[in-house]
């Protein structure tokens, strides 16, 4: 009897406890529509009271789309979460990623990285650190290194062409090379020493792992917000074979360091190299090198690979397009394929969600708005590029709005401030020289050498992506012909 009794009070104990947060859920949804410090901030006003609609999106990789659904109904500044707003105006880039008053950069928003150091370095560091990184490694990209690795490059491009020609005449998806094919280039611009994935046509296992684990970075923002979460991925990391996992991903990129530290290689240009020769006493530690040649690889990679893809993707989809970059395959000047490689920046960033800043003491004035201080602020890259704000037919892939005659076609209102694929500012894309050139260089290597035509069922394929802190992307599936 007593112990009947005992159980049905554990559950009203329980049941209480439920209904406690349940009220405590709602007071404070209606404290952030109401007094919260962003209460007057125009949006959707679910969003506003709850951090859960925005990561529910997050979570099922609307989250970007979403978020320019939420700009088209509100305009340029939105309340997307309890504390984030989101920006779509040219202005707000530099008003968020620029210096204020010539010093001071608004902090990375610490809700978006994970616990691991690795993960930190360069990308989460403090100003002090960035900086100190960022010259060092800055050699290595410099327009006449960029100029001395294409060499390196053109051996790839080569290589990539040699294993199309295998498959020339059947249906390929080759957004499954270009991954192979930037990895492969990245990691020996990076460790004088390529993953060599091309002969085989294999993701190297570093890559596959790190696609992979891309897609639990939004389980990381939930973590952000809820303790509860927090807590139970913590539990969950110490699980030694979910530990090993984690640690085997960075012990690939430790392994490649120690090898390339006891390697001289004078003829190589990587970056591994520039970092060797730059490095002083207050340079970087052993960690910090191995970490920072990590985001290289996947940031590199990762974005090379989708603006290759999609800039292909988007020129099969017009023929017009397609014929006048056909055209373009003069060496080391490709104007229509250089625009046509902007214009798909613009139509799909790579990055495409809100790089998000925090707002310190003090707050920030951003375009116009005073952002008061703890805010998390950002712009979102693919609302600003779909703005019909910023961009005459913001839905139409246009090169020649890149192209010196664009002030008479009808593109010149465009803002093209509104334009930043690589990000402003003292963080912005180390590798946006190095990126540009191997696109061009691979795009026009490949149109010279083959017809390429779009397959029926990946006539969609932009739509078809989610997007976490990249795009997923599908296979892209292509015919190629060579040329007579
Ligand atoms: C089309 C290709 C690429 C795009 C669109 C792109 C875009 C970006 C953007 C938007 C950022 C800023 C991120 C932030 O503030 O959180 C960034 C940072 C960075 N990117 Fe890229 N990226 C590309 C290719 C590359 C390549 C090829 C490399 C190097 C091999 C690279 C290395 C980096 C690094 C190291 C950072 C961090 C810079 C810092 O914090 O100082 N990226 N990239």
């Amino acid at each position: 009897m007593m112990e009947i009794l005992q159980s049905c009070l554990t559950l009203r104990s329980l049941g209480s406890l439920f209904a406690l947060f349940i009220i405590s859920v709602v007071v404070r949804g209606i404290y952030n529509v109401t007094l919260h410090p962003l209460a007057g901030f125009p949006g959707p006003r679910f969003r506003a009271a709850f951090a859960l609609p925005g990561l529910w999106s997050t979570c099922k990789g609307n989250y970007v789309r979403d978020v320019w659904y939420a700009h088209k109904t509100y305009g340029d500044v939105v309340r997307i979460a309890p504390d984030a707003i989101s920006f779509s105006s040219g202005s707000a880039w530099k008003d968020i990623y620029g210096l204020q008053g010539g010093k001071h950069q608004l902090a990375k928003d610490y809700k978006r990285f994970p616990d691991r150091p690795e993960a930190i370095i360069l990308f989460g560091s403090n100003d002090e650190d960035h900086e100190r990184i960022r010259r060092i490694i800055s050699h290595g990209f410099t327009s006449s290194a960029v100029k001395q690795q294409e060499a390196l490059v053109d051996g790839h491009i080569k290589k990539l062409m040699e294993q199309l020609g295998k498959h020339a005449g059947k249906k390929i998806d080759i957004n499954h090379w270009f991954n192979v094919f930037t990895f492969d280039v990245i990691s020996h611009l990076t460790f004088g020493e390529s993953f060599n994935s091309l002969p085989t046509g294999q993701l190297h296992a570093f890559t596959a792992d790190f696609l992979e684990k891309m897609k639990i970075f939004p389980i990381i923002y939930v973590s952000r917000e809820y303790s509860i979460v927090n807590l139970l991925l913590k539990l969950m990391m110490a699980i030694p074979s979910v530990k090993k996992q984690q640690d085997e991903f960075f012990e690939a990129t430790k392994a490649r360091v120690e090898k390339r530290i006891n390697q001289a290689l004078p003829n190589q240009h990587d970056l591994m190299k520039y970092i060797m020769e730059n490095n002083d006493e207050k340079g970087m530690n052993r960690q910090e090198i191995e970490g920072t040649t990590t985001v290289l690889l996947n940031a590199g990679g990762q974005e090379t690979a989708t603006c290759l893809s999609s800039t292909l993707f988007y020129l099969m989809r017009n023929s017009e397009t397609l014929a006048q970059a056909q055209q373009d395959t003069k060496i080391d000047d490709f104007p229509y394929i250089g625009a046509a490689i902007k214009e798909a920046l613009r139509i799909h960033p790579p990055v495409s969600g809100n790089i998000q800043r925090r707002t310190g003491q003090g707050g920030r004035m951003i375009d116009g708005w005073y952002i008061p201080p703890n805010t998390s602020v950002g712009v979102n890259q693919f609302a600003a590029s779909h703005s019909a704000s910023n961009f005459a037919l913001p839905e139409t892939f246009a090169p020649e709005r890149w192209l010196p005659a664009a002030s008479s076609n009808g593109f010149e209102a465009d803002i093209k401030a509104a334009y930043q694929p690589f990000s402003i500012g003292p963080r912005n894309c180390i590798g946006k020289a190095l990126a540009l050139m191997i696109a061009s260089r691979t795009l026009a290597e490949l149109l010279q050498q083959f017809d390429v035509a779009l397959q029926d069922d990946s006539k969609g394929w932009d739509e078809r992506q989610t997007f976490n802190v990249g795009w997923d992307r599908p296979p892209l599936y292509v015919v190629l012909t060579p040329k007579a």
